[in-house]
Formats: structure tokens, C-alpha cells, sequence
């Protein structure tokens, strides 16, 4: 039908939804906001990409990821609130206008659009991409496997009916290499890779391929620490951090990993609420403060990249 579903920052949003919310953001903000197209998904969805700061030459970027996984809706939900706060926000908040005016933040607010379509439609609890595995009848790969970082060799699976299916070569997906592809192109001035996940409350960092320490430990510790501490000062949502290898557990192929090997130093991947009550089913009802809360980390990192 060609009845459109009303966008909500409270609610979970449809694709369809979605695309139409960040076209408008855009044309409602054209010194703040632009929306580009950086590729189309197997089921030939495009993959729009929201540029937000001030516009200016040669300025560094932070990129923003959510939706890697279908059934983790609390995400792009997030990804949303962000550009929502930073729009909103620019010119009264010091912090946001300070972000905007010496950063871009890259947003992609739903990477893997085909398997999230498929959560609204068929199955809410699914988690990989859509795409068809030769001699197999069972379908798509898991996207958080698929980047060239100790790719296939631990923590995931070469079984394509396997939900951690690494793919048949690294950036087999045509999401993954879309967004591998436009990271490589700006790799000069992308000094931050955030990745948004759910659940667990965790703000991880490289590396889940090897519990060798990354050589910046000791610094991405740090800003993790300070990170969840700003998260955890709004409503005492309580996140453990590290490495992934050992806060988590030991997984190849990893967009994180493979982002700060590329040589993006500031590599996150957050894991949203909850802990496990309600899982990826997160209520409608938490949105806000998730969202909230979450962007009390996400301001301390930028704010870590702009002074460092
Ligand atoms: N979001 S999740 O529940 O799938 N957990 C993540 C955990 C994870 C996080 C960072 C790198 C590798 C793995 C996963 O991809 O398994
Ligand atoms: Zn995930």
C-alpha cells in the first residue's frame, strides 16, 4: 500500500520508514546534514549514508554504524536519535556545535537492510544477511565475520547454515564491501570506527580475532573507561568493557578489528541493552533512555578524537 508508516524516535521504524526519514533530515538540514548513496544490498536495496557537520574542506570524520545484525532494532534506533540530537542540538549545545564544526560523523543507519527488512516481515529473531549459499539451501552470511581480520579462523563458522557463516571470502557480502570500500576511500581522514550492536551492555574494542593486546591497549582502555562511566552517570546502566577476545568472546572477521588494521585507531563496537531479560526483543519503552544514555558515550569519544 502506499500508506506511509509515520517515523517515530520512540518507536521501531521500518525500512521503508527509515529511508524516507533520513531523506527528509537531510533536506530539512542542508548545512548539516547530507545523504549519500554508498551501494546496494543483494536484494538490491540501496545503502544510504547520512553525512552530518558542518560543511568545510579537509575536516576529519568519525563513522557510525548500526543494523549489522537484522533482529538488533534497538541500533538503528540509535543511529537515528544521534543525528536526530545532533540537528537538533547544533548551535545551543557546546559540545554538539564544537563535534559538527571540527568533525563529520559518517552514519549508516542500517547496514544490513535485506536482513532487517526480513525481521519486520518473517522472522524477528533473524541475524545474518539474505543472501543465497551455493549447494545450500540455507541463506546469508553473518556480517560481523565477513571483514579481512583473522578472517574464518576462530569464533566462526564456514557452514553456511551456521548463524556466525563467515561468507565465502572475506567482503563476500555486498554490504560489507560497500562499507569496506567507502572506508578505504576517506581512510585519510576517518579517525574513528563505532559500531553498534545489541545486547549486552559492552563497549568493546580490538581485538575479538587474537587475545594479543592491540597496540594502542592501554589508550582505547581508557577511553572506554571514561566512555561508560559518562554512559553509566545517566541512569546507572552498568557495561563491562575491553577487548572483545576476552569481554565477549573470541570471533574473526570482525568489522572492529578490521578497521583499526586498516589503521583506524579508534575502533568501538557497542553492545546496547539489556542484558538478557528481553534481549534483541528490547521494549519500545527503553528506547529513549538507551538512546540517551548511549549518546553520553558516543559524545565522549568524538570529543576523545577531536582532542587527541
Ligand atoms: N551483536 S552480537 O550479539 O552478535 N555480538 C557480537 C560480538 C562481537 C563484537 C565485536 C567483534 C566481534 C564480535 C557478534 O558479532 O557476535
Ligand atoms: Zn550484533
Amino acid at each position: 500500500s502506499n500508506i506511509r508508516a509515520v517515523h517515530s524516535y520512540e518507536k521501531y521504524n521500518d525500512l521503508d520508514t527509515i529511508n524516507a526519514w533520513s531523506a527528509n533530515i537531510a533536506a530539512q538540514n542542508p548545512t548539516l546534514v547530507s545523504r549519500l548513496e554508498i551501494g546496494t544490498s543483494y536484494e538490491g536495496r540501496p545503502l544510504y549514508l547520512l553525512k552530518v557537520g558542518k560543511s568545510g574542506t579537509n575536516k576529519n570524520a568519525v563513522f557510525m554504524d548500526c543494523g549489522f545484525h537484522a533482529r538488533e532494532w534497538i541500533t538503528p534506533a540509535f543511529c537515528q536519535w544521534f543525528v536526530k540530537e545532533a540537528v537538533d542540538n547544533y548551535g545551543s549545545d557546546d559540545q554538539i556545535t564544537d563535534l559538527l564544526d571540527n568533525l563529520d560523523v559518517y552514519v549508516l543507519t542500517v547496514m544490513n537492510v535485506d536482513g532487517y527488512v526480513y525481521s519486520w516481515n518473517s522472522n524477528r529473531m533473524w541475524r545474518k544477511t539474505r543472501s543465497a549459499n551455493k549447494n545450500s539451501a540455507c541463506v546469508g552470511t553473518d556480517p560481523n565475520r565477513n571483514f579481512n581480520a583473522g578472517w574464518c579462523t576462530v569464533g566462526a563458522s564456514s557452514n553456511p547454515c551456521d548463524e556466525t557463516y563467515c561468507g565465502t571470502a572475506p567482503e563476500s557480502e555486498k554490504e560489507s564491501k560497500a562499507l569496506a570500500d567507502f572506508i578505504r576511500a576517506n581512510i585519510g581522514s576517518i579517525k574513528a570506527y563505532l559500531t553498534i550492536h545489541s545486547y549486552s551492555q559492552m563497549l568493546l574494542f580490538p581485538y575479538s580475532y587474537t587475545y594479543a593486546l592491540a597496540k594502542d591497549h592501554t589508550e582505547l582502555n581508557n577511553v572506554a573507561k571514561g566512555a561508560v562511566s559518562a554512559l553509566t552517570s545517566l541512569y546507572g546502566t552498568k557495561y563491562t568493557y575491553g577487548p572483545g577476545g576476552t569481554t565477549i568472546y573470541l570471533s574473526s572477521g570482525g568489522s572492529d578489528d578490521w578497521a583499526y588494521d586498516t589503521g583506524i585507531k579508534y575502533s568501538f563496537t557497542f553492545e546496547l541493552r539489556d542484558t538478557g531479560k528481553y534481549g534483541f526483543i528490547l521494549p519500545e519503552s527503553e528506547i529513549v533512555e538507551t538512546c540517551e544514555e548511549t549518546m553520553l558515550a558516543v559524545k565522549y569519544i568524538a570529543d576523545h578524537v577531536l582532542n587527541n
